[in-house]
């Protein structure tokens, strides 16, 4: 190991969406150094939206299959969980390897350890110094565990996204995206699932009328809801777990907490490079520059109102090394913003949020249409679909959207793009969609 400081035009810490995105676009102009500590491609491809996304693709299909039952389609698909894991593994295995590679075909310096500063321009990994003229803090969260007696035994959303066999009776703690997303697919895969939230209120970005809707749905298809329910601890019983809670008690083979995830900062000791941390997250300022503006913070690790998602990551990784390079000077501009609960149905939004709009009622016309009868939607027996459209009143652009249905994720992006265009009517019917499709029916959302 060399004694010599290694120096760098920029370092950056954590390769997950952000720091991958920044790195790849600096590394055409400078010499980059990218330290991961754990698995190369961060939460996203190896715990979080893709291996996710895997799982719910049986899902879907179940869904779709169920719905048209009577309709011409006669018996449901049901889910093999140790094949549908082999699926998702034969993706996540992968990534790391592909990402190392990826970043190394790109001439970017690579170093598996875990830093911490040393100084306002120095950091240390692995016993050796390295020096950065710029450096960029992108290492993202972690599950919360609560901190109670037997909290051992709760397991995360990682855990889930990699069990080998489905636990028969599931509890998961929380009702954010993470605890709706994995109790839907536990549920459809047959499991018998429990979904502890303190309050009354799942997924709170989201309109309550659509996540009531979605709760119902869900319940339907046998997630059973603890209202207003705090676990209180979790002991180990001859057959599972039981835990208690402030409404009694339960048992179940397996728990999982889905209470929100935590800033990863704790090891970087940022003091010594003269960066001040909140305690949900690193502060920037609108060139995303920490209190010390050599070190640039991005994605997940943010103290943000930005919602904390892989594409504003990677948006952030990108205006970043445009920054350093010189390339704007502008502060950052994030545009419309999709947020999807990919749950059976979706729940989708984008753009001013309806709650917002219903505070001004002068600026904002709200267009809520119930959609289920529609051809799109009843093509496919979409139990309940609903589009709403926030409509800026001077200008009759959509400037928001939430839409409840099995199309969601797409229909969000259609949207959310006449949203980011400020497209007028006028402009869209001088396009001529694919017909039928979810976009051959956007000019009904003005
Ligand atoms: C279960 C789940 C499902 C999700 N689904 C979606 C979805 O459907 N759509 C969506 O847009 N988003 C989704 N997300 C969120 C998405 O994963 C994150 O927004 C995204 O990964 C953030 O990227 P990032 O680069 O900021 O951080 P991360 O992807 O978390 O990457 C940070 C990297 O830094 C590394 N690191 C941490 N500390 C250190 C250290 N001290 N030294 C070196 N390296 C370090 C970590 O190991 C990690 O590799 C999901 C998240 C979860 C947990
Ligand atoms: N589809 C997606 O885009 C997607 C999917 C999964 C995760 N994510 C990202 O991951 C983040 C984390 O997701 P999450 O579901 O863990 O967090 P979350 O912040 O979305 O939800 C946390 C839930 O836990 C509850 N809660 C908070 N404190 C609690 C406590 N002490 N005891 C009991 N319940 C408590 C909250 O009321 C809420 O229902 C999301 O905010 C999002 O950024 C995105």
């Amino acid at each position: 190991m060399s004694e010599e400081v290694q120096k760098f035009a920029t370092i950056v810490i954590g390769a997950g969406p952000g720091g991958l995105a920044a790195a790849h676009q600096l590394a055409s102009q400078q010499d980059v150094l990218v330290i991961e500590d754990d698995l190369w491609g961060g939460t996203c491809p190896n715990r979080g939206c893709d291996p996710k996304k895997m799982l719910y693709s049986a899902v879907e299909a179940r869904d779709r299959a169920t719905y048209l039952q009577g309709h011409g389609l006669e018996g449901a698909p049901t889910i093999d969980w140790p094949k549908l894991m082999t699926f998702k593994r034969a993706y996540t295995e992968k990534v790391p390897a592909g990402t190392l590679n990826s970043l190394k075909a790109a001439g970017i310096t690579t170093i598996q350890g875990k830093p911490y500063f040393i100084s306002e321009n120095q950091l240390k990994v692995n016993g050796q110094v390295y020096e950065g003229h710029h450096f960029i803090i992108a290492t993202g969260q972690t599950p919360v565990i609560p901190d109670i007696p037997g909290h051992d035994y709760l397991q995360t959303s990682t855990d889930f996204l990699d069990l080998d066999q489905l636990p028969a009776r599931i509890a998961f703690v929380g009702g954010g995206y993470v605890a709706i997303e994995l109790a839907n697919i536990a549920a459809n895969a047959g499991a018998e699932v429990h979904l502890l939230q303190h309050n009354q209120r799942i997924l709170r970005d989201f309109p309550e009328n659509y996540t009531q809707l979605l709760a119902t749905a869900m319940s339907d298809h046998g997630v059973n809801f603890h209202w207003d329910t705090e676990l209180e601890s979790v002991s180990e019983i001859d057959d599972g777990l039981l835990l208690t809670t402030n409404q009694g008690s339960l048992e179940v083979d397996a728990v999982f907490a889905a209470i929100g995830r935590r800033p990863q900062l704790d090891s970087l000791n940022l003091q010594a490079a003269k960066v001040d941390v909140a305690e949900k997250g690193l502060r920037v300022n609108g060139h995303l520059q920490t209190t010390n503006p050599r070190i640039y913070g991005i994605g997940d690790v943010l103290l943000k109102k930005q919602p904390k998602l892989t594409p504003v990551a990677s948006f952030e990784g990108r205006y970043v090394a445009s920054d350093i390079l010189g390339k704007t000077t502008a502060p950052i501009d994030y545009p419309s913003v999709p947020q999807v609960v990919y749950a059976s149905p979706q729940i989708a939004q984008t753009g001013v949020k309806v709650e917002d709009a219903k505070n001004a009622p002068d600026q904002y016309l709200i267009n809520a249409q119930d959609t289920t009868h529609w051809y799109t939607f009843n093509r496919i027996k979409d139990p309940i679909a609903r589009v709403t459209t926030v409509i800026d009143k001077q200008t009759q652009l959509i400037v928001g959207a939430v839409v409840y249905s099995t199309l969601a994720d797409e229909l969000i992006n259609d949207l959310n793009n006449l949203i980011n265009n400020q497209t007028t009517v006028t402009q869209l019917q001088r396009q001529i969609p694919a017909y039928p499709t979810a976009a051959s029916d956007l000019v009904y959302y003005y």
